[in-house]
């Protein structure tokens, strides 16, 4: 058994037992203490984009088991604008939710979802998606904007490499993202509870990867994400970037792959030494009809289900299996009823932290867990 104690989380400790196994001897489970709470790892973390987790009353998100979940500065700066978010009390106010939030820093929203935008040394500026006003990113406003909604974990301001890129544009992408780290994390106010995450990116060259992590470790952030992946190279590259980088980074602080993933991308990840995951797919694929269960994954608008009587799950716990049957939720779904999208939602949330859950505890127990799906 390998004590490793994580450094300081400002004034709080992170407690990590990583079990060495012989196959999985980078897989680790531990708690990360914040200001807000804390959150078991591997932790999966729900979108919350625009402060709220779609369809879910927070205190619903809590039953699943959710320990924190994600704003985003890009959606919540252009509305309703970080500062009347700061002043209302803040997004944990704002939104009702008191546990850890963890905030990604607008990157790479800009380059998905606003209009015309432009790249400088400074930051980004942009025109806004919703109504065309002008924007600038940069590395003091994103980490101010992040302060301002009152972030648990804020996420360093970088660029997202796109894939596929070449060497030399991963390479001067990395060296931006590098320098936009040391801007950002001059800017970040360091308080008790609170930290400031690194995203290390190099797209898929193991050496630009170091590199990005060499520069990253200087700045001694409290925990380092992996960037620039689950963008479209699929998941042969991603497990190979994976089968190195995690190692790059501290041993003793979280490391965060960011927008991953099926729950076979979650496991293969944890295997590499990853603690923390967030994505889209239990929430947005529940609202379009689809959910995880342990029999794969069931499309609830498919015909076959609508004389079928019987939950997703005999033994799930979730309201959705507990109380109604997959015909109901079939009907719900083909008429666009919310109930359906509450409903279908709530149970992969369900799915995907019983996962996280049994992941965690076979790695307590020592145990592999490459079955487990
Ligand atoms: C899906 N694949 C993927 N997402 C990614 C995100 C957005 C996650 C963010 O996007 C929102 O989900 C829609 C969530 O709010 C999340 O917040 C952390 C990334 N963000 C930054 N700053 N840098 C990256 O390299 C990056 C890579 C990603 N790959
Ligand atoms: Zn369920």
């Amino acid at each position: 058994e390998k004590e490793v104690s994580i450094t300081k989380f400002p004034a709080d400790e992170r407690k990590i037992i990583a079990k060495a196994h012989d196959k999985y001897k980078k897989a680790r489970a531990g708690i990360i203490n914040t200001r807000h709470g804390q959150i078991h790892t591997p932790a999966f973390m729900p979108v919350g984009t625009k402060g709220t987790v779609k369809a879910m009353l927070p205190e619903s998100v809590q039953t699943t088991g959710a320990d924190i979940i994600l704003g985003n500065t890009y959606h919540l700066m252009l509305q309703p604008g970080a500062k009347r978010v700061f002043k209302l009390g803040g997004l944990h106010k704002f939104m009702n939710w008191s546990k850890p939030l963890l905030t990604d820093s607008g990157g790479f929203q800009v380059m998905s979802l606003s209009k015309l935008r432009k790249i400088t040394e400074e930051g980004v500026i942009f025109n806004s998606h919703i109504d065309g006003s002008k924007f600038m990113l940069s590395p003091e406003s994103s980490t101010e904007i992040q302060y301002l909604l009152g972030s648990t974990i804020t996420m360093a301001f970088d660029e997202c490499t796109p894939y596929p890129s070449t060497y030399e544009q991963a390479k001067s992408s990395m060296e931006l993202t590098s320098r936009w780290a040391k801007r950002s994390r001059k800017a970040f106010y360091s308080r008790d509870g609170y930290g400031q995450f690194g995203i290390i990116q190099g797209s898929i060259y193991n050496d630009l990867r170091l590199k990005s992590a060499l520069d990253l470790i200087e700045l001694d952030f409290e925990g380092y994400a992996i960037g620039g992946l689950a963008v479209g190279e699929g998941q042969e590259l991603m497990f190979k970037v994976l089968d190195y980088a995690p190692d790059l980074l501290p041993i003793n602080k979280p490391r965060y792959l960011m927008g991953v993933g099926k729950p076979a991308d979650i496991i293969g990840a944890v295997q590499r030494g990853i603690d923390m995951f967030d994505c889209v797919i239990p929430t947005r694929s529940g609202r379009n009809g689809q959910a995880f269960t342990k029999y794969g994954v069931v499309n609830i608008r498919n015909s076959k289900y609508k004389e079928d009587n019987t939950p997703l799950e005999e033994d799930c716990l979730c309201p959705a299996c507990k109380n109604y049957t997959k015909a109901y939720l079939h009907y719900l779904v083909k008429v666009k009823e919310i109930l359906g999208a509450m409903l279908m939602t709530w149970h992969n949330l369900m799915y995907f932290q019983k996962l996280m859950l049994r992941i965690r505890e076979y790695i307590a127990q020592g145990k592999d867990f490459d079955f487990i799906s």
